[in-house]
């Protein structure tokens, strides 16, 4: 019976948490080491129905990164990365579009639905439009990464209007460009926005690490509350970088956007993602003003 007690009394100290995020957008970008483990990304699939289930609106973008590179391979073309970002050229957008919108998707979708969730899935290119992505390397030289997209537009209509039906959204990061043509965004870049356009209450990176490390040796080395102000000179220190970059710069940009806060947690601890929402130790690192 002591069991049991102990059980309820777990719920009732989520009821808080839980009348806080009744009926608040929650977008979760699910990065692609994640998908590695399939129980791992079962385990974090079900806590987003549990979420859909007590009221919340959870929209998933998913990356994809690791597949996508296997795959590659398997085509005899090597990936290339400049600035964490792929350069993509139409062999590679054709392999991006493949893993992404017609192997990672559905699968993310059916397990969703296997826990009784409801789940569809939504290809990038039907709501985000892009330009091409312009920039330089470390040595400041422009860098052409082909058919890598910048975010100009997300079409939140289709997303809340499955919202509104109790559907779960998964978004892959793709986007039309000039010409119509078919983009690669970096996953972090298309969540980020994602939760901007649709006002999101939070948005939440899962990723391979416990959060933004001081030390990306030393995994008690987390830096579990950050400043806005204190970014720059971490970027500069070379402690914010690799694929911290994108993650820590849309954290920025959403909160700057009125977005009330962004975490980065380990997808690796069971239940993270309701430990992040549902207690008031929280884990990882988050972001605020
Ligand atoms: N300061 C840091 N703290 C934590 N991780 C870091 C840091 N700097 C670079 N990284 C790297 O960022 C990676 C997470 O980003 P990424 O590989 O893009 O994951 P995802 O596929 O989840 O988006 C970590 O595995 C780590 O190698
Ligand atoms: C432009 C660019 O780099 N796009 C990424 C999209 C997938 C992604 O970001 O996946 P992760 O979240 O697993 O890293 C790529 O091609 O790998």
């Amino acid at each position: 019976m002591e069991r049991y007690i102990e059980k309820a009394a777990g719920l009732i100290e989520a009821l808080p948490f839980i009348q806080q995020f009744r009926g608040e957008t929650v977008v979760v970008k699910l990065g692609g080491s994640i998908m590695e483990s399939e129980e791992g990304y079962r385990r974090i699939m079900q806590d987003i129905a549990f979420m859909e289930c007590i009221g919340m609106l959870p929209v998933v973008v998913h990356g994809g990164g690791k597949a996508i590179s296997r795959a590659m391979k398997e085509a005899k073309i090597a990936p290339n990365f400049v600035q964490g970002l792929r350069v993509t050229d139409e062999a590679t957008i054709r392999v991006v579009e493949q893993v992404l919108n017609r192997e990672v998707n559905p699968h993310l979708v059916d397990i969703i639905q296997q826990f009784h969730g409801k789940a569809r899935g939504i290809h990038g290119e039907d709501i985000i439009r892009v330009e091409k992505l312009s920039g330089t390397n470390g040595h400041k030289e422009s860098v052409d990464w082909g058919y890598v997209g910048k975010v100009n537009h997300v079409d939140v209509e289709p997303i809340k209007a499955y919202l509104k039906s109790d559907i779960i959204p998964v978004i892959t990061p793709l986007g039309k460009g000039p010409a119509g043509r078919l983009f690669n965004i970096n996953a972090d870049d298309a969540a980020t926005a994602v939760a901007v356009a649709l006002k999101a209450r939070k948005l939440v990176f899962l990723t391979d690490v416990p959060g933004l490390l001081l030390d990306p040796e030393d995994k008690s080395s987390i830096i579990s509350s950050l400043h806005l102000g204190e970014v720059d000179e971490l970027i500069e220190r070379g402690v914010i970088a690799g694929g911290m970059l994108p993650k820590i710069k849309g954290m920025v940009g959403a909160v700057k956007s009125g977005i009330r806060k962004a975490h980065i947690i380990d997808s690796s601890m069971p239940h993270s993602l309701l430990l992040e929402l549902f207690t008031s130790e929280g884990v990882g690192t988050e972001i605020t003003e």
